[in-house]
């Protein structure tokens, strides 16, 4: 767990504990369910939020999801603060209310519970990124669109990048692979804007990593300039730096090359706090959680909005 001057992080156990309180204290509006399990056996949750949560209803799908990388840590409160401020928040909050119900929202708070559970579980944090299979693999680079193709991973098994021996090779990312798929109902993918939340620094990245051009096949110019003004949007709320994720390095078998070029979902990566550090950036002091996540409203807001236009 985690030591006591950063209790308030949530463990994995705490993690699946929030989740299954906001489906108990709002039934009408949060349900919990599983994308898969990891390599470990960790169940995988996912919470749906939304009005008359059981019905699917044609409304403009969003996602979220956290902690690819096991010791972003601040990434998982990130998840959690949208849970709790798109459920508590309906009865009191009219903006919050008008998207609950007008939108259907999904959000993965741990992505690899194995290497979070794994990054703490020590006399200290161990700086795990990986997720825990036997040669573990880095999920951000595992995603299936164009998946090493372009020195921006590693087929290193000891690399902190390793690929992985083939796309989705990982139960964690086939899991939410998966789950994307199954979302296209009648030949349309139903969810159409996505936050992957990674720590650190302050940054809002959009696709495509694989490549330093802004077009490319499945990019036209119209969608890049798309990309850049809702990114712009979001940092200027947030005060991150908005980029294309590849003019911070290239990087293939991102999640969001994938979700971008397969489903045509407008797919985002938010750096959070710090703006820069060392090692010690990945753990930030648990003090700082409320204000980190809740710097992100206005721009989850923003991506909100953005869904149904
Ligand atoms: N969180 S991080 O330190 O690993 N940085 C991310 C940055 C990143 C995220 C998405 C696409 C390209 C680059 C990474 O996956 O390398
Ligand atoms: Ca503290
Ligand atoms: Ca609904
Ligand atoms: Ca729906
Ligand atoms: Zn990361």
């Amino acid at each position: 767990g985690f030591p006591p001057q950063d209790r308030d992080y949530h463990t994995y156990t705490e993690t699946v504990a929030e989740l299954d309180k906001a489906a108990a204290e709002h039934a009408d509006l949060a349900r919990k369910s599983s994308v898969g399990s990891s390599a470990e056996g960790r169940d995988i949750p996912v919470l749906k939020i939304s009005d008359n949560v059981t019905e699917d209803e044609n409304e403009p799908e969003v996602l979220f999801t956290c902690n690819q990388h096991a010791r972003e840590h601040l990434t998982t409160e990130m998840c959690l603060h949208i849970v709790q401020r798109y459920t508590d928040g309906y009865s009191t909050d009219p903006a919050i209310a008008e998207m609950v119900d007008t939108r259907e929202i999904w959000v993965v708070p741990m992505v690899n519970p194995d290497g979070s559970v794994y990054d703490v579980a020590g006399f200290g944090y161990r700086g795990w990124r990986r997720n825990r299979e036997s040669t573990p693999t880095d999920l951000n680079r595992n995603w299936g669109y164009q998946w090493g193709c372009c020195g921006g991973s590693s087929g290193d098994p000891n690399a902190s990048t390793y690929r992985g021996p083939a796309p989705f090779s990982a139960p964690e990312t086939s899991a939410i692979r998966d789950f994307t798929d199954s979302r296209v109902i009648g030949g349309e993918q139903q969810i159409e804007a996505h936050i992957d939340f990674h720590t650190f620094s302050e940054l809002v990245l959009w696709p495509y990593g694989y490549t330093e051009n802004n077009t490319a096949p499945g990019m036209t110019q119209q969608q890049y300039d798309r990309f850049a003004r809702i990114g712009r949007a979001m940092a200027a709320s947030n005060g991150y730096t908005p980029q294309q994720s590849s003019d911070l390095y290239v990087t293939d078998g991102s999640i969001n090359d994938w979700m971008w070029a397969e489903h045509g979902i407008l797919s985002f990566t938010f750096e959070m706090y710090p703006g820069s550090g060392g090692i010690e950036g990945f753990y930030p002091p648990d003090e700082v959680i409320d204000r980190e996540t809740a710097r992100n409203d206005e721009a989850v807001s923003i991506l909100l909005r953005e869904a149904g236009a």
